[in-house]
């Protein structure tokens, strides 16, 4: 039993110099003649870890004490961003170790600007799971996260003369310091191979091939309450080192070949936001996971307390009361599977309470109800690579259609819409796993929650309406305020306290200040130093040069048409076009910031870039225009840009067509720093706008029923060009090649998909709405005290949407687990 108490703490300058220095010496081994910057960052980042393992150890021995349900949270995909300066600032070391930094002359934020951070995501999705970890830490759940340690995480975007480039992003070129392997804990993940019925009639999988799955722990500390909680991501490592016969049979290659084929499972993150490509590497990458990861929940719940004792064998009908599974989507679904394959094979369970515990045990969150993002995977590569799982899909989806039968004797249309394994299409759907194998299925968003019942899951809610539920997403406050914005985080503190920082419903205290004019001023101050920083740091790394004068109107989010960036770009070329028509008129100045990744193989979403950064090129040459009017588009958008741009942000682009954005946290983020929103009424916009009130808003465009009905009706594109002649005049400007006057056809492609009668995201029909919205905006930005009290309403506003109150929501509905503020003694 290891005591802590001894352990020297970290909060003195002094204490923090002195393990630097011999981290630079005994870990780096250098001195400080040769040390560079990066030795330096690793010895700080270090020094800090040394602050946080005591407390790791002792969280998990807390968690074995007291035998709490764990919940283990499974995800593709952890967008963590970097890990220093969240780690001091929940540990509350940040000033000491500034202190220490600056009296050795070093500069901590020069520092943090080292670290390649941990990009293991997509968007949304990934970055929530950030989110969702730091905040189950910082309520005191015995959490674990689960996920691939990817070698390369998402690509590295360059732009290239208007294009995207894609670059490898090498995280793991240096050691993190961030992680720590656990060879004691390698667990083997079995393919292929086929079923046989073993003498007592059981099913046995034999002749598979295995893949060591090698852990790498990263520890998640809570904010100021001394947990730190695990994330536990698996490599790939070749079962044999390689294959001695072909090597000694002089095939060389092959014998090596062989071994990094199976360790190519965790070489890269998929890099498709919201596109299923259907790759077996996938499902390889899925099944990986999956298999790891529920074989290590087992062996934790039969060497936790309540089995040590046991001597005979463990009894697994408590399992669902001490370990909650959470599906972020259906990436993990075979999880449902995976358990069942364990519970009988293994520990002979019959079938029956093996599904039970199952369902008992896993839970679903859906992110998306886009088609093509739906995960259906090939019968044939399904049998050939996971045998054993397909029979048990099998048999699962029998018993499922069973109960539908028995529910809807006469309705065989319902059993062909409701089966698992669709034998036409010859296909597994993923989704319809999920839900049959959970006792909760969930949105993240009410309006997409309420979607999900109505459309794609709308059979399954008719079978098991108990089972649906909507948790609306949120994010964190310690990233997305107390880091990322230090002034106004303080400002904030100054007037209502720092309880915000872990009931962030305080905000509303805010409310009180809305007439305080010292108080406008000082968020108008702050707001104003963020763009100033912004701006500084823009033109230091990008060569840009953005004016902090201006209005700062930002859509930063993955590139993809129903997200509409293409809307905002016809919005761009229409004030480009009103500014030329009457140079005199007095607009406000504006930077238009766009930021976001394509996937590499969508070839629409790049083609919106290279459109959108010719158009930047165009206003930027045109001198009738001078700096009233600014477009960028920043490369390599991720978590550590988004840090620096969200502070800056004045009006927040939230414009999808209503009824595709699952939810949105973008919007979430900007809120609670202050900008003010445009944006339909579309995922968490709608909620946004229920809690800041309509007037601090900007509101436009088809709800999601009208999307319906002019569908129904018939959506006919060329009718809106006809009838309003900035959009006509804007599109035949991109159909002419104002914008690329050295390829005048290179947009035909958008010009033709937007003038298609059923153009899928109806631009057109919201174009005359959105172009009104932003006539309100200009409008009241010309009034900074007017505009700056809805800045404050909104922080005061941003409450509900803390990923916090969503993660004590999953605790009492989902997980049936009890947050607690208590401290673990440190
Ligand atoms: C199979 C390929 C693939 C990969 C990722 C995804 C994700 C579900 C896409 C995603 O990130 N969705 C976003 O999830 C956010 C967190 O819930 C939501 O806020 C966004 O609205 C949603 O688009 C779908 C399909």
């Amino acid at each position: 039993q290891i005591s802590i108490r001894g352990i020297p703490l970290l909060e003195n300058v002094e204490e923090v110099k002195k393990v630097f220095n011999r981290h630079l010496h005994f870990t780096i081994v250098k001195d400080r003649d040769v040390a560079t910057d990066h030795d330096y960052y690793e010895s700080i980042a270090y020094t800090v870890r040394d602050h946080l393992v005591s407390r790791w150890i002792r969280t998990n021995q807390y968690h074995f004490e007291t035998d709490q349900k764990r919940v283990y949270y499974l995800s593709l995909e952890y967008h963590m961003g970097r890990a220093l300066s969240n780690c001091m600032i929940n540990l509350g070391i940040e000033n000491s170790v500034d202190e220490a930094l600056y009296e050795m002359g070093l500069n901590i934020e020069e520092l943090e600007e080292l670290e390649s951070e941990a990009a293991l995501g997509n968007g949304g999705l990934g970055r929530l799971a950030a989110c969702y970890l730091d905040s189950m830490a910082t309520l005191g759940l015995s959490a674990y996260g689960y996920g691939l340690r990817y070698d390369y995480g998402i690509f590295a975007q360059k732009i290239e003369d208007g294009y995207q480039k894609e670059y490898p992003e090498n995280w793991l070129r240096y050691a993190c310091p961030w992680e720590i392997s656990r060879p004691e804990f390698l667990v083997p993940v079995q393919y292929y191979g086929k079923v046989i019925d073993d003498k007592d009639g059981k099913k046995k999988w034999v002749e598979y091939i295995t893949v060591h799955a090698m852990p790498y722990d990263s520890p998640i500390p809570g904010y100021n309450n001394n947990v730190v909680n695990t994330l536990r991501l698996w490599s790939a490592k070749a079962s044999e080192k390689f294959n001695f016969a072909l090597f000694n049979s002089g095939d060389y290659i092959r014998a090596v070949a062989e071994q990094s084929s199976s360790e190519d499972i965790t070489r890269v993150l998929y890099p498709n936001d919201d596109f299923d490509e259907g790759k077996i590497l996938r499902l390889k990458q899925e099944y990986f996971l999956v298999s790891a990861s529920v074989q290590d929940i087992i062996a934790r719940y039969k060497r936790s307390k309540i089995n040590l004792k046991a001597d005979q064998q463990v009894d697994f009908t408590n399992f669902p009361d001490k370990a909650a599974i959470q599906l972020n989507d259906t990436h993990p679904a075979l999880s449902v599977v995976e358990l069942m394959r364990l519970l009988i094979d293994v520990e002979n369970l019959g079938w029956d309470q093996a599904f039970d515990i199952t369902k008992r045990t896993i839970a679903f969150t859906n992110h998306t109800l886009l088609p093509e993002a739906l995960e259906k995977w090939p019968i044939d590569m399904f049998q050939k690579l996971l045998p054993r799982h397909f029979q048990l899909i099998t048999d699962i989806n029998a018993h499922h259609l069973d109960i539908v039968q028995k529910k809807w004797p006469e309705d065989k249309e319902r059993m062909k819409r409701m089966t698992i394994i669709d034998d036409e299409a010859k296909k597994v759907n993923m989704g319809y796993l999920s839900v049959v194998g959970s006792h909760a299925v969930n949105g993240v968003a009410q309006m997409h929650s309420d979607l999900l019942k109505s459309t794609i899951m709308k059979d399954f809610y008719e079978l098991n309406p108990e089972k649906f539920q909507n948790k609306t997403n949120g994010i964190t406050p310690r990233r997305w305020l107390l880091i990322c914005n230090p002034d106004l985080a303080d400002l904030i503190t100054t007037k209502i306290g720092e309880g915000w920082i872990t009931d962030l419903a305080q905000l509303k205290q805010l409310r009180d200040y809305v007439d305080d004019e010292q108080f406008i001023r000082d968020i108008q101050r702050v707001k104003f130093e963020n763009k100033e920083r912004l701006s500084k740091f823009l033109k230091k790394n990008f060569n840009v040069n953005i004016n902090p004068n201006s209005m700062f109107d930002v859509q930063v989010k993955r590139l993809h048409e129903y997200k509409r960036q293409l809307l905002n770009c016809l919005r761009v070329i229409t004030v480009y076009n009103r500014i030329k028509a009457n140079p005199d008129k007095d607009v406000i100045q504006r930077t238009i910031i766009f930021g976001g990744k394509a996937a590499p193989g969508y070839k629409t979403a790049k083609l919106i870039i290279k459109l959108i950064c010719n158009v930047a090129r165009t206003v930027s040459e045109d001198p009738v225009i001078g700096d009233r009017l600014r477009v960028v588009f920043l490369e390599n958008y991720g978590v550590s840009l988004a840090e620096k741009i969200i502070p800056a942000v004045d009006l927040s682009e939230q414009i999808s067509l209503a009824g595709l954005e699952a939810s949105g946290t973008s919007n979430m983020k900007m809120m609670l720093n202050g900008g003010l929103t445009i944006g339909t009424m579309d995922g968490a916009n709608v909620e946004i706008c229920e809690e800041v009130g309509k007037d601090n808003i900007f509101t436009f465009g088809l709800t999601y029923k009208e999307v319906d009905e002019l569908r129904e009706k018939g959506y006919n594109a060329k009718d809106y060009y006809e009838h309003n002649a900035e959009l006509k005049q804007a599109i035949e400007q991109i159909r002419d090649g104002v914008f690329s006057p050295e390829d005048p056809n290179l947009f035909s492609d958008i010009v033709k998909s937007l003038l298609e009668s059923d153009e899928k995201f109806m631009l057109l029909a919201d174009y005359e709405e959105y172009m009104k919205a932003h006539e309100r905006v200009e409008q009241l930005y010309k009034d900074g005290t007017e505009w700056t009290k809805k800045c404050i309403l909104n922080i005061a506003a941003a409450g509900k949407f803390s990923s916090d109150r969503a993660i004590r929501e999953y605790a009492k509905d989902i997980w049936n687990v009890t947050p607690t503020d208590k401290k673990l003694p440190s």
